[in-house]
């Protein structure tokens, strides 16, 4: 196919590949009418939409794509067929990856139309765990550009390179460096599986128009020597630059990326070290830390109905963490917010918290000195007593609950689980390190040693369970429950922060939307099947609480009732089963306007 035109492979300093962007085939429609489809997701290429094998004839005969694609208009349900045959033909998970990628490339919106069709079954394709293994082999599987990569060697020249990305209204980015990927450590620019799968959940699950979101990863070299030695590896070859090195490109990354897009949200992802960028820009931009904040705050949405649910009052919760990097800290204190909304004081509420990293117990006497972030929860009242493992701090704690964020898949063994069966009548069981093969323990392993007792969520999926002749299912304890939300309520609400208060209400959003029926089944997590709902839900408590800390600029939302309110937040979402449609209508339109004589 000769006509189709490229939008990606942006050349460093190259801003005329920006010329690209226009579609030829609408050149010859009057300005005021081109169809809002010739600008396509930014990561498929031009006109990809207009290949769509359902538009009818004339449609197609008028985009000058008639005779591109085999003759028969055929309708979305053959078309779902036709992938879901496709893709069961694949016998590997990557394959089944790269096949969805492909599609997204090539048909944007069929692809969605997919997703949203079969959430549970794709989304760990497109996200975790699958998502880990195709970072790991990036620079092997690698087959097309579908986002953004600034180099260290680009410093002082952001600004020019991002004027290279094709579309102009880019309203969110996922950024990454790679250094810390799930829990399977510096994959560099690799990383890059990340920034797309979670903007494919923006899409697909919040209704952000895809030519919307922005993958972005960041090559500031990488310390995994593995990479360096791989002849395939796409990136840089030298060492990590150092935290000042950084600093300084980030400072001229944020402004260069806002100076392009005023309104933009800016989401950072699997940082190893992510405290100093969201201390340092989250007073200035439209940003927060998913690792941090939206892990913790899912997980305080989970935790709210574990608490209810295991019948002991907040206080008297013993929760012991293994890992204490980002996310743990990031959940243990958005958990103590919630345990001072329950009236504890903020020391009785922290006093609930034993954090555990790979040299045991966090105390202030271990002897060691302690990374910034883990001083909050480091104990005090360990009497100089120190306690070295897992093992030894679950003894000495008798913890009601058990989070893993310790990317050491298997750490919650069987002997762990049993006490914490011994101990509660409702143990809380949350193995949340991804991908799967880095979750603490799995579904089967927490029902089978706690009699089907324990309340459960990992950070990966489990399949249902059947113990005892009874099936059980377990809850996805994942930050994509919340940032599509966190994201789409920022951006509706034009809020210049993401506030405390908008991290809190995300996490308190999600327990609304359990059923009674998923209460009753224990269920600490609504059906990922009704994401889409879930995060209008997420988006309207943002934007509340946005407007109670007076961050929002939409003043006129602040006049609609909730109902009001979620149903516009609803309506501005994208629809990936309209937009096919408005298509054909759209051009539809043009033709009998214009009598516009195709051209074939
Ligand atoms: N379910 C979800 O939504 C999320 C899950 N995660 C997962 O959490 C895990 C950790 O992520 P981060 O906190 O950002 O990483 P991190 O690198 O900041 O922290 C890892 C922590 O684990 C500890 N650790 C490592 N080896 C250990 C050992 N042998 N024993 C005890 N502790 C050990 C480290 O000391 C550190 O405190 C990853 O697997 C990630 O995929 C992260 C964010 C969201
Ligand atoms: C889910 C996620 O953000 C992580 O595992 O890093
Ligand atoms: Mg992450």
């Amino acid at each position: 196919m000769t006509t189709s035109t490229t939008t990606q492979a942006p050349v460093a300093h190259n801003v005329g590949s920006l010329a690209a962007v226009t579609s030829p085939t609408t050149a010859h429609l009057p300005a005021h009418h081109k169809p809002k489809h010739n600008a396509p997701a930014a990561h498929v290429p031009n006109r990809a939409a207009h290949f769509d094998t359902s538009l009818s004839i004339p449609v197609r005969k008028y985009l000058q794509t008639y005779g591109l694609t085999p003759p028969r208009a055929e309708s979305y349900e053959v078309q779902k067929k036709r992938c879901l045959a496709q893709l069961a033909l694949k016998t590997t998970d990557i394959e089944r990856f790269l096949y969805l990628s492909t599609l997204r490339y090539n048909n944007v919106h069929l692809f969605y139309r997919l997703l949203t069709d079969h959430f549970t079954e794709l989304t760990p394709l497109v996200y975790t765990p699958v998502v880990g293994e195709a970072c790991q082999r990036w620079s092997e599987i690698y087959q097309q550009p579908e986002g953004m990569y600034l180099s260290f060697e680009d410093k002082g020249h952001l600004s020019t390179i991002i004027q290279n990305w094709p579309q102009q209204n880019v309203e969110i980015t996922v950024v990454t460096d790679g250094s810390r990927i799930l829990g399977l450590g510096d994959l560099g620019v690799g990383g890059m599986g990340i920034p797309i799968g979670k903007l494919a959940l923006y899409t697909g699950c919040a209704g952000i128009r895809p030519e919307g979101t922005l993958p972005l990863t960041i090559d500031l070299g990488t310390s995994n020597k593995a990479l360096h030695e791989d002849p395939l590896y796409m990136g840089s070859r030298r060492d990590k630059v150092t935290q000042a090195e950084e600093i300084e490109f980030l400072d001229e990354l944020m402004a260069a990326l806002k100076e392009r897009w005023p309104d933009i949200v800016i989401q950072f992802e699997d940082w190893k070290n992510p405290f100093p960028s969201l201390e340092r820009y989250r007073q200035d931009y439209a940003m927060f830390n998913d690792d941090i904040q939206g892990t913790g705050a899912v997980i305080m949405g989970g935790i709210i109905g574990a608490v209810k649910q295991s019948g002991t009052a907040p206080k008297d919760h013993r929760a012991v963490f293994l890992g204490s990097g980002s996310a743990g800290v990031g959940v243990a204190k958005q958990i103590v917010d919630y345990f001072v909304h329950e009236g504890l004081t903020e020391d009785e509420a922290k006093s609930c918290f034993w954090l555990v990293d790979s040299k045991g117990l966090v105390t202030q006497d271990r002897g060691d000195k302690l990374a910034e972030h883990k001083i909050y929860f480091s104990r005090t009242d360990n009497n100089g007593q120190q306690f070295k493992n897992l093992d030894e701090v679950i003894e000495y704690v008798k913890p009601t609950i058990i989070m893993g964020l310790s990317t050491i898949g298997g750490a919650f063994t069987p002997e762990i689980l049993q006490k914490m069966a011994k101990w509660n009548e409702r143990p809380i069981i949350f193995p949340l390190s991804n991908p799967s093969s880095k979750s603490e323990c799995t579904f089967e392993e927490a029902i089978v040693h706690t009699e089907g007792r324990a309340l459960f969520a990992s950070g990966s999926p489990f399949q249902p369970v059947m113990y005892n002749g009874k099936m059980y299912h377990g809850g996805q304890g994942n930050n994509m429950y919340v940032f599509p939300g966190i994201g789409l309520g920022t951006i509706l609400s034009k809020s210049v922060q993401v506030t405390q208060g908008m991290i809190y209400a995300s996490g308190e959003a999600v327990p609304t939307m359990i059923t009674e029926e998923e209460k009753q089944l224990a269920l600490l997590y609504p059906s990922v099947t009704r994401i889409r709902d879930v995060s209008a839900r997420v988006a309207l408590h943002v934007i509340r609480a946005a407007q109670k800390d007076n961050v929002d600029r939409l003043h006129h939302l602040r006049e609609m009732d909730d109902a009001t309110l979620e149903a516009w937040i609803k309506d501005k979402m994208y629809d990936p089963h309209k937009e096919t449609q408005e298509l054909e209508d759209e051009v539809r339109e043009l033709v009998q306007d214009f009598s516009a004589t195709p051209r074939l």
